[in-house]
């Protein structure tokens, strides 16, 4: 047997999250070498418990799937290593040939599957069910893990539905999940996101040939799916990008939280158009910022390509002004009040390039039905023919053309009001830079994260939205130099 391990992970699809269907589909076509696979596996977890934990008595719970071979091998491994580790079955008769094979080689006995054994350990690990978890969990196994003092995952704690992140059975968190080649969307996903605690994604030398075998659909967002534009020699403001707002009356606050956004993150020129009697409150504001109170001559001027439309509108003005926008083919993207506007009617909405939606906004646009987010998002994106931002703490950015990326660099001091419009200032100025809608919306998901990251750092974990805004340059600045590594 070859245990040609590496941690230099294979460099095809690297951001790719494989669903519990496409690991079938890249197992079965390494069929060869699936023995060698739950081997490297095993030694890989192993691996990474070692790196982690000083050795404490540990209980490996073994399913009756390959999830459970996984678990045999390590436990094996961290035994032959001097660690106090020993094994319990779900089963005492595994199904996977596999799993019997592993079974075979540990003599030690086996303890009995019951919740006082599991609390006698320090350490249970979760090898019950991964990938093949396809009916709710039994009873006895949540019992069992409930028990448990800490527990870590072998692929996904047990009880996790690998795509959809969704609980069949009460799920207990574990404070690692160590899953294989790729993560899977679970991992990302809430409310699985909550109790994977930190995820590890070893390498086990699967053949190029099996990983080529998928077209993966789902991405984990991160610099190196999308590619910022850079600052040249010749540059100028128009070249650079000119993002227009449309501001109501009675919430210039959004306006402004969107404008600053993109003016901060890099837009050439940023405009707001209001209304003869506003502009001269909205002109006490910002000396870069320009203030326009006539939308249609703004319409007319062809550098004005990119409009974002809702923030701080009234849903019928925004309505109105939308109409207008889509009726000069606009790059426009529409938030808040033209959400509220398109609520129930779908079609006022056609021809946008990217919406925004918040969960209680998407729910009123796109009823989920039996839908997960994640299918439902995607959905929406074809019906739509528009990138949908889904945002919440496992944001959803999902195309026309069926890519999706789920966001899990963002920080929970993002949870407060004008935050939503600093994200839509920035997918403004990146979509002004000339980027590609779905790529310019990950970009600014990811940089929105980074910001609300270090101002959550500079403020002591309570940013305001404004306090995110200043810190946007700084956050680009940190994606480019992740774009550079790569
Ligand atoms: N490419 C990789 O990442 C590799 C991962 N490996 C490991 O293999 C498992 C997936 O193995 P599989 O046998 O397909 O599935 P499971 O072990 O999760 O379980 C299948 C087994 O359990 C039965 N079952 C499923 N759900 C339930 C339930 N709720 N109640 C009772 N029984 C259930 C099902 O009918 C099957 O009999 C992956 O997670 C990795 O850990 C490979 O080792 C290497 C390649
Ligand atoms: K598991």
């Amino acid at each position: 047997m070859s245990h040609s391990l590496s941690l230099s992970a294979p460099i095809l699809h690297p951001r790719a999250l494989l669903t519990p269907a496409e690991t079938r589909e890249m197992d079965q076509a390494a069929s060869l070498n699936i023995e060698d696979l739950m081997v490297n596996a095993g030694t890989m977890a192993a691996r990474i418990i070692r790196q982690n934990y000083k050795p404490l008595k540990i209980l490996v719970a073994c399913g009756p799937g390959n999830n459970g071979g996984d678990g045999l091998v390590l436990a094996s491994i961290l035994k032959n290593q001097g660690w106090p580790v020993s094994v319990t079955l779900l089963k005492s008769e595994p199904s996977s040939y596999l799993t019997k094979k592993m079974l075979a080689k540990w003599d030690d006995p086996i303890i009995p599957f019951v919740p006082e054994e599991a609390k006698r350990f320090d350490l249970v690990i979760d090898a019950l069910f991964g990938a093949g978890m396809n009916r709710a969990l039994p009873h006895i196994v949540e019992k069992f893990l409930e028990a448990a003092k800490r527990r870590i995952a072998i692929d996904l704690p047990s009880g996790v539905e690998g795509e959809t992140g969704l609980f069949m059975g009460k799920v207990a968190p574990c404070e690692m999940s160590i899953c294989f080649v790729r993560p899977r969307p679970a991992h990302y996903l809430s409310p699985a996101l909550k109790i994977c605690g930190k995820i590890k994604c070893a390498d086990i030398a699967m053949p190029t040939s099996a990983l080529k075998a998928v077209s993966p659909h789902i991405w984990h967002n991160d610099p190196s799916l999308w590619q910022l534009p850079t600052q040249h020699f010749d540059d100028h403001k128009y070249k650079r990008g000119v993002v227009s707002l449309v501001g109501g009356k009675d919430m210039p606050g959004a306006a402004h939280l969107s404008a600053a956004a993109a003016r901060r993150v890099g837009a050439g020129m940023v405009r707001i158009v209001t209304s003869p009697e506003e502009a001269p409150y909205y002109r006490i504001g910002s000396a870069g910022l320009i203030i326009d109170d006539d939308l249609d001559t703004s319409l007319e001027d062809p550098r004005r390509e990119v409009w974002i439309c809702g923030p701080g509108l009234p849903h019928q003005k925004a309505g109105n002004v939308l109409k207008k926008l889509l009726d000069k083919r606009k790059s426009i993207i529409a938030d808040a009040g033209a959400l509220s506007w398109a609520a129930g009617d779908l079609s006022r909405l056609k021809g946008v390039k990217v919406i925004t939606p918040h969960a209680g906004e998407f729910a009123r646009l796109f009823p989920l039905g039996d839908k997960t987010r994640l299918k439902a998002a995607i959905s929406a994106a074809k019906e739509l023919d528009s990138v949908i931002v889904l945002k919440g703490e496992d944001t959803i950015i999902a195309a026309p053309d069926g890519r999706v990326a789920i966001n899990s660099h963002a920080s929970t001091a993002l949870a407060t009001a004008g935050t939503g419009d600093v994200l839509t200032g920035v997918i403004g100025a990146l979509l002004s830079g000339g980027m590609h809608p779905w790529e310019a919306s990950c970009a600014a998901v990811w940089i929105h994260g980074q910001a609300g990251q270090m101002a959550a750092k500079e403020y002591g974990g309570w940013p305001l939205a404004e306090d995110v805004v200043t810190f946007l340059g700084k956050s680009r600045h940190v994606a480019e130099q992740k774009m550079k590594k790569q």
